[in-house]
C-alpha cells in the first residue's frame, strides 16, 4: 500500500518534469487577488507555490490585489466606496486607505509567509523606485464615459528594479499602486514633457498592473488566482468553463463580461497581445492551483493564448500600454 502511494507521487512528479524543463529559468507572473486570499491554509499553500517554483529554477512574480480588504476597511472607517465598470472609484481618502491595505497590511502579510521558508520575498510598493508609472483613466458605463477619481493604468515599468531582485534570488511582491505622471493630451497641453511626474498616487487594479509587469519583463506566463474555477461561456452555468481560448475568440467576448472579469479577461488580452506567450485564470480557492495549471499535462483553469510572436526585447525601463491592441499598433 505504501509503495502504491509512493509510486503515484513518483507519478505526480514525472508529470511535473517536461514543464519544469520547459520553464527553468523563465519568469512567471502571478497575479494573487484578493478573493484568493479567504483563509490561512490558502495563503500558505499560495507561499508554498511560490517557493517551489523558485526551488525548481522557475522565477515567479507576485503582483497582490486586496479589493475585499481595501472594501472592508473603508466600511470600518465609514468610507463610501462604488465600483465603476468592474474598477473602484478612488477619492483622496480612500486612496490613503488602498495605500494602507494593498502596502501595509496584504504585502506584508504575503512576504511573511513566503520569507517563512527562507529570505526569498521582498514587497515592493509601484511606488518605491519609480517601479511603477500610471496614467489617469476613465471607463465607460452604459455608453457614458465615467470618472473614477484617483484610478490608473500602467505606462512604465521599472524592469530593471524587478530583475536585479530576480537575479538576486529573491521573489518580488508588487502593491499596484504608481505615481501618476503626465502621459496623454495633458502633458501636451500644459508643455510638459510626456513623463512629468504630477505628485498624486493612483491605484491600479491589480489585474491590469500584473499584465503591464507581465508584458515588461518578457514573462513566459501569466497567472491569475479568483474565486472562480475560470471563464465560464455562459455565465453563471458551471458547465460552459472554457478551458483555453486564443486572443482573437477572448477579443470577441469581452464586451459580454461583467463586472471584475472586464479588467481580469482585458488584461490576459493586454499580456498576450504584448508577446506574453500564455495567461490563466486559475481558481484561488483551491490551494495549490498555481502548480497544478503549471505542472499538469491538463492544466486547471481557463488559458488565453496569443499568436506567434518574436521575443520581446528587454530594456531598462518599459512604457507598456496594456490596453493598446496589436491591430492600433500596426495601423
Ligand atoms: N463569464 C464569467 N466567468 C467567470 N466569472 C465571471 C464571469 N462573469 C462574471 N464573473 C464574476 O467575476 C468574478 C471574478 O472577478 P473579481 O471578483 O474581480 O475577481 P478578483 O477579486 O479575483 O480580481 C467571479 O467571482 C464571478 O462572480
Ligand atoms: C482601481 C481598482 O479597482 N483597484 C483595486 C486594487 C486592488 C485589486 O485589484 O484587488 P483584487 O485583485 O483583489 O480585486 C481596488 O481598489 O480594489
Amino acid at each position: 500500500m505504501r509503495y502504491a502511494s509512493a509510486q503515484s507521487k513518483a507519478g505526480t512528479l514525472m508529470e511535473a518534469l517536461p514543464w519544469i524543463q520547459r520553464f527553468a529559468g523563465k519568469v512567471m507572473v502571478f497575479k494573487y487577488g484578493g478573493n484568493a486570499m479567504i483563509n490561512e491554509e490558502l495563503r500558505e499553500a499560495f507561499a508554498e507555490d511560490m517557493v517551489f517554483l523558485r526551488s525548481v529554477g522557475i522565477k515567479p512574480v507576485v503582483v497582490h490585489g486586496g479589493g475585499p480588504q481595501i472594501s472592508s476597511m473603508l466600511e470600518r472607517l465609514g468610507i463610501e466606496s462604488e465600483f465603476r465598470g468592474g474598477l473602484r472609484y478612488t477619492t483622496p481618502e480612500a486612496m490613503d486607505v488602498v495605500r494602507m491595505v494593498l502596502t501595509g497590511q496584504v504585502a506584508r502579510q504575503l512576504v511573511g509567509l513566503i520569507n517563512q521558508h527562507g529570505p526569498y520575498a521582498v514587497g515592493m510598493s509601484g511606488e518605491d523606485g519609480g517601479l511603477l508609472r500610471a496614467r489617469r483613466i476613465t471607463t465607460v458605463v452604459d455608453g457614458v464615459e465615467t470618472d473614477l477619481g484617483l484610478v490608473g493604468e500602467v505606462v512604465g515599468v521599472n524592469t530593471t528594479a524587478i530583475s536585479s531582485m530576480i537575479d538576486a534570488g529573491k521573489i518580488p511582491v508588487i502593491s499596484s499602486i504608481a505615481p501618476e505622471i503626465l502621459a496623454d493630451g495633458r502633458a501636451v497641453e500644459q508643455g510638459m514633457p510626456l513623463d512629468t511626474p504630477t505628485g498624486e498616487v493612483l491605484n491600479v487594479n491589480a489585474d491590469t498592473a500584473a499584465a503591464a509587469v507581465a508584458a515588461a519583463i518578457g514573462a513566459e506566463k501569466l497567472v491569475m488566482l479568483t474565486d472562480v474555477e475560470g471563464l465560464y461561456a455562459d455565465w453563471p452555468d458551471r458547465d460552459s468553463l472554457i478551458s483555453s481560448l486564443t486572443a482573437r475568440e477572448l477579443r470577441r467576448i469581452i464586451p459580454s463580461l461583467s463586472e471584475g472579469m472586464i479588467p481580469k479577461m482585458s488584461a490576459c488580452l493586454a499580456a498576450v497581445e504584448n508577446r506574453v506567450p500564455a495567461a490563466s485564470i486559475v481558481d484561488g480557492r483551491r490551494a495549490h492551483s498555481p502548480l497544478l495549471e503549471i505542472f499538469t499535462d491538463s492544466g486547471i483553469g481557463t488559458q488565453v493564448t496569443g499568436e506567434a510572436t518574436e521575443p520581446k526585447p528587454l530594456a531598462d525601463f518599459v512604457l507598456v500600454n496594456p490596453f493598446r491592441t496589436t491591430e492600433e499598433e500596426t495601423s
